[in-house]
């Protein structure tokens, strides 16, 4: 999995421990830079806790690296900063903003603080906020939210257009590793089709993407190479074709989902 530049997101020998539960056992991979990756295994194989290790937000063992860069020890927020970018299996949004506001919100880092304050700018804030704005609309229709969505409330919006918003916020103002959790959960017709075709514009542009998922249709047809957890040790890895082939995955994991 490592290309000529090496890979973006490395993890190696990654453990998480619950008490006496060992939900992740020295498990190593990596992604490069335009490549999809996806994480397969049964429910509790430790998919989600693998996240959490990568992100920091677990004590765990084992070493991260980003752009060949050790970020082991470095804090969640401080990896958001570097590039490491992580949408959740619930959406999360501010509630109370429009989807417009929701992305002009995650722009901060790039235009700087108090972006939604219509009242009292003065007139380089207000020119700074009228180009938040403006990027906020160009990405939320890169990321497939159309127009006529951007000034509703995200409760309001279709659950597919809910999932593609989840997707474009936690990209935020860019990312070079973007981990996603069960992106096509809830999802089918149209909304897969879109989520698929997202995946591989974010992939043709360069980013690193690892995909946690269940449905094994979009994994099978988007990732280069995948990773299958059972009980939290690495299963197999490989390429779609050598997965759906391997007998220790077909009966761990394919054959109970056929
Ligand atoms: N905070 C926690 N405290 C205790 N045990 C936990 C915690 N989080 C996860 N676990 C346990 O760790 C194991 C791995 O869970 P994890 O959520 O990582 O699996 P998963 O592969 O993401 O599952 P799913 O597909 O159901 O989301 C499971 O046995 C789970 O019950």
């Amino acid at each position: 999995m490592s290309g000529g530049l090496g890979p973006v997101l490395r993890v190696e020998g990654l453990g998480v421990t619950y008490g006496a539960l060992v939900a992740l056992d020295a498990v190593t991979w990596s992604v490069d830079a335009g490549e999809i990756l996806g994480i397969i295994g049964p429910n509790g194989a430790g998919k989600s806790s693998c996240y959490d290790a990568v992100t920091h937000l677990v004590t765990r063992r084992g070493r991260v690296f980003l752009n060949g860069e050790e970020v082991t020890d470095t804090a969640p927020h401080l990896l958001a900063e570097r590039g490491l970018k992580r949408a959740f299996q619930q959406n999360a949004f501010f509630h109370e903003l429009t989807v417009l506001e929701n992305m002009v919100t995650v722009l901060q880092d790039r235009y700087g603080t108090g972006l939604l304050a219509t009242a009292l700018l003065p007139f380089t804030q207000v020119r700074r906020r009228a180009d938040a704005v403006e990027d906020a609309r160009q990405r939320l229709v890169r990321f497939g939210i159309p127009e006529a969505y951007h000034d509703l409330k995200p409760t309001n919006i279709p659950y597919g257009i809910q999932r593609m918003l989840s997707i474009a916020l936690a990209y935020g103002s860019g990312a070079k590793a973007l981990m996603l959790d069960e992106p096509a959960a809830g999802l089918g017709g149209a909304d897969m089709t879109h989520l698929i075709n997202l995946l591989i514009s974010l992939k043709k542009e360069g980013l690193a993407v690892v995909v946690i998922e269940h449905h094994m249709d979009l994994i099978m047809s988007v990732a280069d190479q995948i990773v299958v957890l059972e009980q939290g040790r690495l299963l197999a890895t490989g390429t779609p074709h050598h997965i759906q082939s391997d007998p220790r995955v077909l009966e761990a994991y394919l054959g109970r989902a056929q």
